[in-house]
Parts: structure tokens; sequence; C-alpha cells
């Protein structure tokens, strides 16, 4: 990635502390990470180092006990609570590893969620085909407890996807994925990158996942360190 100026930070961490209630030592300290507009970061590392949590505090669900969290201008860790849930509608897609999708709702309606709930109006048509595009066209009038592991996962991204959100949080996107859908939903993710200059923070194991990001951190010993 070429050297961007200083307010070219879509995100950025200085000094994050935090810990969970209860626990003696804090699960994260000194944590710092600075992203682009428009690139594409993953992070790596082994279970139970902290790396959901970090995706909660970039979208202000978890709050540090130091340090800022900024998000394009935003100061995340300064919102309330009903400003943060404004803010992350707007500016977010969120892929949960447990994807949350809501039960009794259809695929399809999962799926344009966040155009309702950000006041859009949207096209029947095109939320169809943007599930075409993940392999879920025959799914849209389908109910999540229909779907395999596989396809949860792919109506998680299209949610997450679909508002065009500037920033994008992802924690296992390809976990549940056979190799040719996750290198479909790799596709997928580095157009939206690429079009949109959607700024990526992806959590994996999947080396097609790291091996096509722009840049890659371990998260270890509390805090981020870049990769090559
Ligand atoms: N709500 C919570 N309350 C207390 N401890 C928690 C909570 N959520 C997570 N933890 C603990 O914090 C640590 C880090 O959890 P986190 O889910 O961020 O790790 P992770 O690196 O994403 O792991 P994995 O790769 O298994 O998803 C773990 O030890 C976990 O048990």
């Amino acid at each position: 990635m070429p050297e961007a100026a200083e307010d070219s930070r879509a995100v950025r961490i200085q000094g994050v502390e935090f810990a969970y209630p209860g626990a003696d030592r804090p699960l994260l300290a000194g944590l710092d990470l600075a992203l682009e507009r428009g690139e594409l970061a993953a992070v790596l590392g082994p279970s139970g180092v902290g790396k959901s949590t970090l995706l909660n505090l970039v979208a202000g669900l978890a709050v540090p006990r130091a340090g800022r969290v900024e998000v394009l201008g935003t100061e995340v860790t300064g919102l309330n609570e009903s400003k943060a849930a404004r803010w992350r509608r707007g500016s977010l897609g969120f892929v949960f590893q447990q994807f949350h999708l809501l039960p009794y709702l259809t695929v399809s309606e999962n799926v344009a969620l966040p155009l309702a709930l950000n006041g859009q109006r949207w096209e029947e048509e095109a939320v169809r085909s943007f599930l075409e595009r993940l392999g879920l066209g025959e799914q849209a009038a389908s109910y999540p407890r229909h779907l395999s592991g596989g396809q949860a996962q792919r109506a998680a991204i299209a949610r997450a996807l679909i508002h065009r959100p500037p920033v994008l949080l992802a924690d296992e996107l390809t976990g549940n994925l056979d190799e040719e859908t996750a290198v479909a939903v790799m596709d997928l993710l580095v157009e939206a990158v690429e079009e949109l200059g959607t700024t990526t923070l992806v959590v994996t194991h999947a080396p097609e996942v790291a091996s096509r990001s722009h840049t890659r951190y371990r998260l270890s010993h509390h805090r981020l360190h870049r990769e090559p």
C-alpha cells in the first residue's frame, strides 16, 4: 500500500487497554492500529488471544479502559449508546462468528434489514441479484433454520455488505465455507474493497484470506504486530 497522508486513516487505534470484568490481567494493552481507507487487513492469532474483542472495540461494542478508537473521524469511545447504534448502522458492516441471522425473517429480509434500519429504499430485485452473486439465489425465501452453516455465513456476509458500508468487520469470514465458496467470498470482498473503497478488518485462520489481504497483523502478547 502506498504511504498516505495522516487524514486518510479510516481506523485509528491508539494505546488501547481492555480487560473483561473480573479478569486479573488486561486482554489487550498498548494496542495500536492504523488502517488506510480501502485497506483490506487480516488479523491472525491463536484462539482466545482477543481477535473478536478487537473487532468489538472497533465497533464500539466493547469499551476500552484506556486509549482511543477512531473510525472515519468518529471517536467511537466517546459515543453514548444511542449515538453508537446509529453510527454503527450507517458506517459499519459486521459479520459475526455466530452470524446472528434473525430466525423469523427470510434470508432476503435478513439481508435487506440494514437498508430498512437506515431508512433506505431498495428494490427486491437488487437484493435478489446480490444474493445470487453469493450463490444464495435459491435460498432467498428460506428461513435461517433451513440453511447450512456455509449458506448462513454467506447470508451474514450479504447482510454486512448490502448497504455498502465504508467499514466492514468480519470474524472468521470464510470459517464455515468449502474452498470453492471461500474463494468466491474472497473475490466478492476484494471486489467490494476495490469498487467501494470498503476498509475491511477480517479475523481469519484461512491462508486464502490472509494472502489476498493488503496487510496482515498478528495479535499476540496483548497487541498487534505487522507481518510481512
Ligand atoms: N464477554 C466476555 N466476558 C469475559 N471473558 C470473555 C468475554 N468474551 C471473551 N472473553 C474471553 O476473552 C478472551 C479473548 O476472547 P476472544 O473471543 O476475543 O478471542 P479470539 O482470539 O477471537 O478467539 P477465537 O479465535 O477462539 O474466536 C478469551 O479468553 C475469552 O474467554
